[in-house]
């Protein structure tokens, strides 16, 4: 599975997503260290904060799956440059993944960010944070 792939398997789980508030269409797709990959759409609710994002939709799916160690992350959407996760997914992929994981942004255009988990979000709020608690 190489990145080209991952990123055809975000676009397909896009066409999955769940949009009739905002119309704007997002997928992911998070692949194991085993070479499994979960695909992820956003989901949205009327009651709007119940919203859930592609990627988030992805880990979630996969970590409910029984998977815990990732490769790499594809998220697309049809944005004018690469798509760019929000803050809260940015949190849940710092959990879930080391820093130097590669993410792969894209959009319908075929622009690609490639960036890593650090680099979405620096200086990540972690697990080590809370050491010193009883
Ligand atoms: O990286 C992103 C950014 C936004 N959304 C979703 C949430 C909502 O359904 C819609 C507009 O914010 O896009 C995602 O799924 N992933
Ligand atoms: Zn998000």
């Amino acid at each position: 599975m190489d990145k080209q792939q991952l990123m055809e398997r975000a676009k397909n789980a896009r066409e999955l997503a769940y949009v009739p508030y905002s119309k704007f269409q997002v997928g992911a797709a998070l692949l194991t260290r085993d070479g499994e990959v979960f695909g992820g759409c956003n989901i949205e609710n009327s009651g709007y904060s119940m919203t859930n994002c592609a990627e988030r939709t992805a880990f979630f799916k996969a970590i409910s799956e029984g998977h815990r160690e990732f490769k790499a992350l594809a998220v697309v959407a049809d944005t004018p440059g690469p798509v760019s996760p929000c803050g809260a997914c940015r949190q849940v992929i710092s959990e879930f993944c080391e820093g130097d994981m590669p993410v792969y942004l894209t959009n319908l255009q075929g622009d690609v960010a490639e960036t890593t988990v650090r680099e979405l979000l620096p200086g990540a709020f972690k697990a080590e944070d809370m050491e010193n608690a009883e």
